[in-house]
């Protein structure tokens, strides 16, 4: 007989929720009170083949005084801030970007900026990106045309705030790739481990 597929699901949720809860106690030690919640995922549901809204355990794993503190880390976040980050997260995927993507990772980088210039938290910043998109095509041929077209783009964002510009030929020099274990970060990551025939030439 066939299995429920919203038990499978349900299953599926709490394998995953449980190795979540196992990261998060490496990073951040025991859960507050262990006696409650040790065994606990995040947020667990009853097996059973009907979903009873009451099985739901909301209870959060994590109390208040087990969150860490990093400054006040509720406050909002600064235009600044959030402009260093994204473009840190940027320059970063531009390193990592391919001497030969494929068409997939081509097509992935103009929807990424094109998203970005629709969604970017900061309307202002959104919208001056999709007017520098308009006059400036994503090229995204190979690692050196991304990462050289997006320091021209970051660059006359630079200038439309009356700052220097970065000088382009040294971005490689000024951002790297993730730091990374056995290769564990490159967009395909390794291949040994899907087995041969999971990649073909597109
Ligand atoms: C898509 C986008 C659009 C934005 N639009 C606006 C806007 O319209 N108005 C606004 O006020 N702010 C905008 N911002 C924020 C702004 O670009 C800066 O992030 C913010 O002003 C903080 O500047 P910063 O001088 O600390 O360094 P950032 O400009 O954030 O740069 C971070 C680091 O990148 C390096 N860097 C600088 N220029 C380049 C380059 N060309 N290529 C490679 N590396 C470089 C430098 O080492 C620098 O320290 C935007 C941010 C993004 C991501």
């Amino acid at each position: 007989m066939s299995e429920n597929p919203l038990q499978v699901l349900i299953q599926t949720f709490e394998k995953v929720s449980n190795s979540v809860q196992t990261h998060l106690t490496n990073l951040i030690g025991q859960p507050h009170n262990p006696s409650s919640t040790s065994n606990k995922p995040l947020l667990s549901f009853s097996s059973s083949s009907k979903v009873n809204p009451s099985s739901i355990d909301l209870a959060p794993l994590l109390q208040p005084e087990d969150i860490i503190k990093k400054g006040n880390s509720a406050a909002p976040v600064t235009k600044e801030e959030l402009g260093m980050a994204t473009w840190t997260f940027l320059h970063t995927l531009a390193a990592q970007y391919p001497d030969n993507p494929t068409r997939q990772q081509k097509k992935d980088v103009k929807e990424l900026m094109a998203i970005l210039s629709r969604m970017y938290p900061c309307k202002e910043c959104a919208d001056h990106f999709k007017e520098i998109l308009r006059t400036n095509p994503v090229q995204a041929g190979s690692h050196a045309e991304f990462s050289q077209w997006l320091c021209h783009a970051h660059n006359v964002v630079n200038r439309s705030l009356g700052k220097l510009a970065f000088q382009c030929e040294r971005v490689d020099a000024r951002w790297g790739k993730l730091e990374c274990e056995q290769r564990a970060c490159d967009l395909l990551g390794d291949t040994t481990e899907f087995g041969e025939g999971t990649y073909k030439k597109l």
